[in-house]
């Protein structure tokens, strides 16, 4: 029953109890007249009910009509109630109500108020707190249950007294005691202050652990073995001469940092960041060349089949020339092919491999595997960072990132990683200029796309994303497509979507690349790696739904040559204000960082992260854009501990720890 229910909120002992803390605090130390009651603040007002009513319009519900000492009438109203609450709320009974004035429908009005009839126990000494729960266990349990734990906690603290003294932090328990039960004299309002010592220290704490964890992780990496690989240029040196083109500053920045790293006897873990086509995959492409030249395997993966795609498409066309032999291997890879692709691995006979997760299966053995590329290696799972980290734990590990990530969230999140940014994108781009536009002025747009392949140039149009379901998502983008080529039938259409094999996919794609193809209709799956410089027009339909990377990742497709470019984000009202605040962001930038920074701001860092999705729990106190200062306390005190205080980070650790498996940063 009762544990059950605590499972659920991740509560498993009495320091999950102790730190499961309050999502609010209710006031109950005194009453407030009617009269004096401010709007939209949560006040506790004591009344006699002279009315009670069931109403039907606008809908079903409970009306109550109470009147103060004040001389003051207010309605509490309630959708959903029960005959208890009627038989509480009869005529004549003097009750309190907990809740927010405001004028409504019938007046001033509390809509479903905390309603309490004991009020000959008096008031309430300090302020109640109120925790996230679960359907079945009510506040007043969990209440006893927190009070209990906290009685049996140990009451030393993990950090030394005069350390706290220095950082101006309260004891541990003392802390948690505060935030559990305040003293009378802090209001809500108080208390909701991230600046409070007691929330300062359990901030600071979190965000300790996780810096431990992650230079723990660190030193234990640089202590270990892995070959080093030194390229002689044989492969590098044709691919550069052949590439059309010259890197920038910050590529040729990013691979002798790479390359460095690469001849190293310890494993590389560095993440490779850059905004929309500011040119990894060329990067990506010279270290897997390093490595190959010193004899070397290379495996290159990514969470998504489409993307692994991409990458293997490029690099197809970088390295088979040269002569270089390329497995693939995905998950819809049949069995024969599969087997044989196993086969070349284990032998040797191959060099380089691109694909899913399905390359760091059990069964997948690697000859020499020298180093491992992910991309985009936050969208993985948890169970298959796990399966990378055993193959290739001696082994070098570029992670590549088009998401880019903001500064606190590295110093965070990837505090363990080495980072390389390209800050520069390649010289001839115009920034893509962006438009909002109502869908009802299709028709405007539809001319857009005519004048734009008039010049010689390419459109994307993509179609909305339909999570429910792919069929319904498959049938928009076929009907868009009839839709378009009614309205411009002088111009050649294509469609490319995820249910296309793999060979028609590459049709299509090869189609839109030489020219012959002027529009392409897509769903999603020209979101990354696409890249074709003619294409001077995106639009994309329903941009409302999708996420501001998404939505910078897709209008990245174009600006990647020297045309001018645009971007038209088509909306249908109504939004949302998350939707709002998402395309004004998308609207006013054009740089990932800040996007990415902005997003942060809208979503918090867990999803921004997709944590919701690959489970990694994050932060669970601090915040890292509020609380950076804090962040960086805890970065810079670390490394001291680590080297002066083994036995403090220990027991830190230890206490962090058991909550959270997270901060081992797999
Ligand atoms: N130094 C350069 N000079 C000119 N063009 C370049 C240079 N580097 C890369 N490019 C070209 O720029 C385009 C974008 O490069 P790439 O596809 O590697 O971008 P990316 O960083 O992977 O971006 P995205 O995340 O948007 O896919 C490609 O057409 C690539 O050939």
């Amino acid at each position: 029953g009762t544990l059950a229910k605590l499972a659920k909120l991740n509560i498993s002992n009495i320091w999950d109890l102790a730190l499961h803390l309050p999502l609010r605090y209710e006031d109950e130390t005194h009453i407030t007249p009617i009269a004096d009651a401010q709007t939209g603040v949560p006040v506790q007002i004591e009344a006699t009910v002279i009315h009670q009513q069931i109403q039907f319009r606008p809908r079903k519900q409970l009306v109550v009509q109470v009147k103060d000492v004040s001389g003051h009438v207010l309605y509490l109203r309630f959708l959903h109630f029960y005959p208890s609450q009627q038989k509480q709320l009869a005529e004549g009974n003097v009750i309190r109500a907990l809740g927010e004035i405001r004028h409504g429908f019938f007046g001033d009005e509390m809509v479903h108020p905390k309603i309490r009839t004991d009020i000959d126990k008096g008031l309430a000494e300090s302020l109640t707190p109120v925790y996230p729960t679960v359907n079945g266990l009510n506040q007043p349990t969990l209440r006893r249950l927190i009070q209990a734990a906290l009685k049996h906690l140990p009451a030393d603290d993990t950090l030394p007294a005069e350390l706290l003294q220095q950082l101006q932090l309260p004891p541990f328990l003392e802390s948690l005691t505060f935030l559990h039960s305040p003293p009378p004299e802090y209001t809500a309002r108080d208390l909701h202050e991230g600046t409070l010592p007691a929330w300062q220290r359990l901030k600071f704490d979190e965000l300790l652990a996780q810096q431990l964890s992650m230079r723990l992780a660190r030193q234990q990496r640089l202590s270990g073995h892995a070959t080093a690989l030194r390229g002689n240029g044989h492969i590098s040196q044709p691919l550069l001469a052949n590439l059309g083109f010259a890197l920038t500053t910050a590529q040729q920045r990013a691979i002798a940092e790479i390359t460095n790293d690469l001849a190293q006897t310890h494993p590389m873990h560095r993440l490779l960041q850059g905004d929309v086509g500011s040119g990894k995959t060329i990067v990506c492409a010279l270290a897997a060349a390093a490595a190959m030249e010193a004899g070397f395997q290379v495996a290159v993966m990514a969470p998504t089949e489409i993307l692994a795609e991409q990458h293997y498409l490029k690099f197809q066309q970088w390295f088979a020339p040269l002569g270089i032999r390329i497995v693939w291997l995905s998950g819809s890879v049949r069995k024969k092919a599969r087997e044989e692709a196993k086969n070349e691995l284990a032998n040797g006979t191959v060099q380089l491999a691109v694909g899913t997760h399905a390359l760091f299966q059990d069964d997948v053995a690697f000859h020499n595997l020298g180093l491992v590329i992910v991309d985009e290696q936050h969208r993985f799972g948890v169970a298959q960072r796990l399966a990378l980290k055993n193959k290739g734990d001696d082994v070098h590990q570029l992670m590549m990132s088009a998401t880019p990530i903001p500064r606190t969230l590295a110093m965070s999140f990837f505090a363990d990683l080495d980072v390389s940014v390209i800050d520069e994108l390649p010289p001839g781009r115009t920034p893509v200029v962006t438009r909002l536009v109502n869908s009802t002025r299709r028709h405007e747009v539809e001319k857009l796309v005519k004048h734009t392949c008039i010049q010689g140039r390419q459109v994307y149009w993509v179609c909305p994303l339909i999570e429910e379901s792919e069929t319904l998502q498959l049938q928009t983008a076929v009907d868009t497509v009839a839709q378009l080529q009614t309205a411009l039938p002088e111009l050649t259409i294509g469609l490319i979507h995820g249910r296309l094999k793999p060979a028609e996919k590459a049709a299509v794609m090869a189609a839109f690349v030489e020219g012959s193809t002027q529009v392409l209709v897509a769903t999603t799956v020209i979101e990354v790696g696409v890249d074709v410089p003619n294409a001077s027009l995106m639009v994309i339909e329903h941009a409302e739904r999708m996420g501001l990377a998404q939505l910078h990742q897709l209008r990245g497709r174009v600006g990647r040559g020297a045309a001018a470019s645009r971007c038209v984000l088509l909306f249908s009202e109504p939004l949302g204000d998350l939707a709002k605040a998402r395309l004004k962001v998308i609207y006013e930038n054009t740089d990932g960082f800040e996007i990415a920074r902005q997003d942060l701001n809208i979503r918090g860092p867990g999803e921004f992260l997709g944590a919701r999705q690959s489970g990694v729990p994050m932060l669970r106190f601090a915040n890292l854009e509020e609380d950076l200062p804090l962040l960086e306390k805890a970065r810079d005190l670390a490394p001291i501990l680590i080297s002066q205080q083994p036995e403090v980070v220990n027991k830190h650790l230890q206490r962090w720890l058991s909550q959270r498996a997270a901060y081992l940063g797999v």
